[in-house]
């Protein structure tokens, strides 16, 4: 695991004691942390483990069948690079990739089983599965904006969820969402752009993270909106992709495949 000290490091930590049927092989943090050498375990507060965090991934390839990976972007991407090379499947949680890093893991996930998806809990991927049905049977006249809140620490804007749900609302309408997305409302951007698809984000305190869509017609407003009460969630949702992703071949998978999602069925 890697990131192991970070926020979802330790949830993952956390949970993953609780799966009899899984165990930690190897934590990586970051180079020159105080908490290097320390027990991963002991460090997510689960009591000792027998695994002490290292900085080096390429020192314990050999040590586990599945990398979770939640670092910074950049940090990330040289990890899968790492893991590809020596043919380790991969769950990737990090969020924040441009479109250069991104066609990098788009690539690297054709030699190795790669499950890719910025936000692991059920209820989003839910939701990005029945999205594209809801806005195409409102119709092109409902305006569709996206709401995501997170806590002041967060590096990248607009989550990883939210383009997620993104683009779920653009393949409902048959667009490409860079085409129609306005990112960022401000000084005098005039009336809004019909067929555009907003995104406004909220940084506060520890919120752990909030994502709405709206689906405003004349006269009514549908939201439909997923709250996070803890990183729990999201740490289960890896765990059950880290079993899932150990069998596959080589292939780009997101939490669609994971949870049989990908073909859901019609809503009548
Ligand atoms: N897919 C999903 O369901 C979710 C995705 N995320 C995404 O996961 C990522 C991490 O989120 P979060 O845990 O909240 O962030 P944190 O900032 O809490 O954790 C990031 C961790 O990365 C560590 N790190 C930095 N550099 C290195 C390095 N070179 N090698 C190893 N570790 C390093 C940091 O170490 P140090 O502590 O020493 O600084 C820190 O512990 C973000 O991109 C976020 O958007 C978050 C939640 C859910
Ligand atoms: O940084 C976070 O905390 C989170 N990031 C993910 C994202 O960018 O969508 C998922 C979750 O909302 C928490």
């Amino acid at each position: 695991m890697d990131a192991v000290a970070g926020k979802m490091g330790r949830a993952l930590v956390a949970a993953l004691v609780e799966h009899a049927d899984l165990r930690l092989g190897a934590a990586i943090g970051r180079p020159g942390a105080d908490y290097l050498g320390e027990d991963a375990g002991r460090l997510a507060g689960v009591g000792d483990l027998g695994v002490v965090v290292c900085d080096r991934l390429d020192a314990v390839l050999d040590d586990f069948d599945v990398l979770i990976e939640f670092a910074p972007a950049d940090i990330a991407l040289k990890h899968l690079h790492a893991a590809a090379a020596s043919g380790r499947a991969v769950v990737l949680g990090s969020t924040g990739f441009g479109a250069e890093q991104q066609a990098e893991i788009d690539a690297l996930a054709r030699s190795i089983p790669l499950v890719q998806a910025p936000n692991m809990s059920v209820g989003v991927n839910v939701l990005t599965a029945f999205l594209p049905q809801i806005v195409a049977a409102l119709g092109e006249d409902y305006d569709v904006e996206i709401l995501e809140a997170h806590h002041g620490q967060k590096r990248d804007a607009p989550s990883g969820t939210a383009l997620q749900l993104g683009r779920a609302v653009a393949a409902g309408r048959g667009v490409d969402l860079d085409a129609v997305a306005c990112w960022d409302r401000n000084g005098a951007p005039g009336p809004r752009q019909p067929g555009s698809i907003g995104f406004a984000s909220l940084r506060a305190a520890d919120v752990v993270g909030e994502h709405s869509v709206w689906l405003a017609g004349a006269g009514e407003r549908l939201e439909l909106t997923h709250r996070a009460g803890s990183r729990r969630n999201f740490a289960e949702g890896a765990l059950r992709a880290a079993s899932w992703v150990r069998q596959r071949s080589p292939g780009h998978y997101d939490m669609q495949d994971v949870l049989g999602l990908r073909a859901a069925p019609r809503v009548r």
